[in-house]
């Protein structure tokens, strides 16, 4: 990078990671609260509810990172149960969405709702894929404790980085910040 003098345009920490967007949404707060260690842990990202964003927004990125929580328990379709329902199904099929590089993160409850652990996550995975996004940031399914989960993919690995502010919150910060070590291995950044 060239330095930036007095007079030059300053560089915003987007810039500096090629345009790469946060989106997400939260009805009390947990995604938000996930969304906030990725950001810290990204030097610095914007992060925004996916119900305020704009066709530039979303087409201009270079990258996005999407996160929901689930609510809408044991749901096929709209099952986060947020802003992400309609977006999924009445925003995203009209966007051009090929080639995006997408890294998807969840919230869900992994004790109460054991049969469907953040579900939700998977269902960004599914129609995000669809449309021809690039998913990167896979992770292993080790140190949590639920029965089935349709953020699976490719077997046996999450989607994205999963967090559970409701039995393992101490675990969110260390597990953003590594997930961001993985996603800059692996270029998304
Ligand atoms: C009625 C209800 C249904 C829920 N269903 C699920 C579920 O199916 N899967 C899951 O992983 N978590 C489920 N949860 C847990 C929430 O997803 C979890 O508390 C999450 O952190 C909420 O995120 P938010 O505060 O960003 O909305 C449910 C919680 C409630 C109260």
């Amino acid at each position: 990078f060239a330095p930036i003098t007095n007079g030059a345009p300053k560089a915003t920490s987007t810039a500096l990671f090629g345009g790469v967007g946060i989106w997400y949404s939260s009805s009390t707060g947990n995604t938000e609260t996930v969304a906030d260690y990725i950001a810290s842990a990204a030097g610095g990202l914007d992060y925004n509810d996916i119900g305020d964003a704009t066709t530039e927004e979303i087409e201009g990125a270079d990258a996005l990172i999407v996160g929901a929580p689930t609510w809408h328990t044991g749901a096929d379709e709209q099952r986060s149960g947020t802003s992400w329902d309609e977006w999924l199904y009445d925003t995203l099929p009209s966007l051009n969405m090929d080639g995006k590089k997408v890294a998807v993160f969840g919230v869900g409850d992994q004790q109460s709702y054991t049969d469907n652990f953040c579900d939700a996550a998977g269902e960004l995975y599914d129609l995000l894929s669809a449309k021809g996004c690039k998913i990167y940031g896979l992770t292993s399914t080790e140190g949590y404790d639920h029965q089935a989960s349709k953020a699976i993919v490719e077997g046996d690995k999450f989607c994205g980085l999963m967090c559970d502010e409701d039995n393992q919150y101490d675990l969110s910060e260390g597990r953003a910040q590594s997930w961001i070590a993985q996603l800059k291995d692996e270029g998304f950044f």
